[in-house]
């Protein structure tokens, strides 16, 4: 693969709905470059589905996360997809999410996905999340279970962030030898502190590949520079695997600065007030 074509792969970036997200995005992220916006626990859906609403209306493509567990009822969901059309917006990414599941019909993705299926009378597709180093409460078996059931309803897996290319690449193969064959987006941590991104790894289970961060080899050796996480070397060693990943998902957390590897176009076209 050339350098040129390395250039190429798809990249969306993934922003947390804080305060005042939507004027730093309009500030420095173009419009031809995809958002997806997360859903906290403590922040609920409705602020994720609104952000991703105005960013829609500005004309960004932005896909709003959707947790099953934050969902009281159908007709919540309801409601959010057709808020989601009427802003232009045709793709979700479907969790079923950190939060305790609430008294709501959705204690996992499935049911949701069903229902977004058939709410929005297959008008919006949704992706869902893959995890190359298992989850920190669910068996490998079982992801794997619920990811053959969900497949024919999703578009897209993305990985839980990853930082080691050969889980990356082994997950994949994993997917393909066990009949997935949807596309896999990568998600990669931005470049953030480092402090940050361990305690935060710890958090959701990905230590094993944060060890490999700490190893001697020459590429842990380059991630590790410098105060911040840089994804650089890692994205650029993935994707000169041909064939492997459709794209590379980065975990901002709302650190917009463009990414090094960025096919996006200059600030021309960003969104202009
Ligand atoms: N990768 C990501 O971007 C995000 C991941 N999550 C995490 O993903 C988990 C699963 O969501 P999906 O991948 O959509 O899977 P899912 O909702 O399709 O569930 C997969 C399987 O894991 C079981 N399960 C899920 N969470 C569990 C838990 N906390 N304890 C025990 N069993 C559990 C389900 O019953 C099911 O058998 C969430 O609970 C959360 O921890 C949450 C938000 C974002
Ligand atoms: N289990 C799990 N849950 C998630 O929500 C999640 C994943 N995994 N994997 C990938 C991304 C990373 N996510 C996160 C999680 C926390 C923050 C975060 O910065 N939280 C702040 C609070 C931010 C705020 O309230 O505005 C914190 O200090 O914890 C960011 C992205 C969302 N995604």
């Amino acid at each position: 693969m050339t350098a040129q074509e390395r250039a190429m792969i798809p990249t969306r970036i993934e922003i947390i709905p804080s305060e005042g997200i939507v004027e730093k995005v309009r500030a420095s992220v173009p419009l031809s470059t995809p958002l997806t916006v997360t859903c906290l626990p403590h922040h609920g859906i409705a602020r994720t589905v609104q952000v991703a609403v105005e960013l829609s209306l500005l004309g960004y493509t932005v896909l709003p996360h959707l947790t099953a567990h934050g969902l009281q009822d159908r007709a919540q969901l309801s409601g959010i997809l057709r808020d989601c059309e009427s802003a232009g917006i045709t793709e979700v990414f479907a969790i079923g999410g950190d939060g305790p599941r609430n008294s709501g019909p959705y204690g996992s993705c499935l049911p949701m996905l069903e229902d977004i299926a058939e709410l929005s009378g297959g008008r919006i597709s949704a992706g869902i999340a893959g995890y190359p180093e298992g989850h920190p409460s669910v068996t490998g078996l079982d992801l794997l279970e619920a990811l053959l059931a969900k497949q024919h309803l999703a578009t897209h897996v993305v990985t839980q962030m990853c930082f080691s290319v050969p889980k990356v690449l082994d997950y994949v193969s994993l997917l393909r030898r066990e009949g997935v064959e949807l596309p896999v987006w990568a998600g990669v941590a931005g470049a953030v502190p480092r402090t940050k991104l361990l305690s935060l790894a710890t958090q959701i289970g990905v230590g094993t590949s944060l060890k490999f961060l700490t190893s001697k080899g020459a590429l842990a050796k380059r991630l590790l520079s410098g105060d911040k996480y840089s994804p650089a070397p890692f994205v650029s060693e993935l994707v000169a695997q041909p064939g492997s990943i459709s794209g590379i998902h980065l975990y901002s957390f709302n650190r917009l600065d463009r990414p090094s590897w960025s096919t996006a176009p200059d600030a021309d076209d960003r969104a202009t007030a």
